[in-house]
């Protein structure tokens, strides 16, 4: 297969505001997060899984996944995070891997906020960090999503600490500034990455 480049960071720190960039630029981007959703729609053997392990209330009246009271009940208690994590992790790889062998774009990213903390580095040729400070990433998340501050924290605490994530990146996006400066940095990896495709 042609370069996969893995995008991580962990929560809100603009991951998907870095990919959208590539995107629109004809890169295909394997969202991991998006994969995540895929493995557990309504009619896949997880959704039945996780219903009968946490009860019918963690489906919605559609019988979809009620993805907040699912949010909540496993970044409160770290056995049935790791409990939901045995189940899709696999599903979940199974779904990029298909999703990276349809690609045709000139590189391919692998976007992911879990991309060293697992195995999915393994399918990708270098790793790009998206770094901020832990107060930006708490900051932007909860000016996006409905999550209070204990909750955000929650999550960036069960993901890898920043140092650790930046002592395995190749090569580091600093995204502590504006969305403009992102933009910059994002044409120049663009471009970085189209020549070490080229390279081959
Ligand atoms: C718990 C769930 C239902 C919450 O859904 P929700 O729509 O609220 O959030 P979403 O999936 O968009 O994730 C938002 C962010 O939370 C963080 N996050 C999600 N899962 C995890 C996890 N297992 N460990 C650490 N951080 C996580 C990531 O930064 C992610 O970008 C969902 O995150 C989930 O199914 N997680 C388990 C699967 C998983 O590990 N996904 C991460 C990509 S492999
Ligand atoms: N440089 C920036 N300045 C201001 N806001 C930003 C900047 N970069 C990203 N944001 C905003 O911060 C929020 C988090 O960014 P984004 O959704 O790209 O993060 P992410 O890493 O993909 O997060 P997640 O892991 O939760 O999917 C978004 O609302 C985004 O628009």
């Amino acid at each position: 297969m042609a370069l996969v480049v893995g995008i991580t960071g962990g929560i809100g720190s603009g991951k998907s505001a870095l990919t959208n960039y590539l995107e629109a630029r004809g890169i295909t981007v394997v969202d991991a997060d998006l994969a995540a959703r895929v493995v557990v729609e309504p009619g896949q053997p997880a959704l039945e899984a996780i219903a009968a392990h946490f009860g019918r209330d963690i489906l919605l009246t559609d019988g979809g996944l009620d993805r907040a009271a699912l949010r909540k009940r496993v970044f409160d208690d770290p056995g049935e995070r790791r409990w939901l994590e045995r189940l899709t992790h696999p599903l979940i790889g199974e779904e990029i891997e298909r999703q990276l062998a349809a690609s045709t774009s000139a590189y391919t990213v692998l976007s992911s906020p879990l991309l060293l903390e697992g195995e999915q580095s393994r399918w990708t040729d270098l790793v790009v960090v998206v770094d901020v400070p832990v107060e930006t990433q708490v900051a932007r998340t909860m000016a996006r999503d409905d999550n209070d501050e204990a909750q955000v924290r929650r999550i960036i605490a069960a993901q890898m600490e920043r140092d650790q994530r930046l002592d395995r990146a190749d090569i580091i996006i600093d995204n502590s500034g504006t969305l403009a400066d992102l933009e910059e940095q994002a044409a120049e990896l663009h471009k970085e990455l189209l020549a070490r495709a080229e390279l081959g």
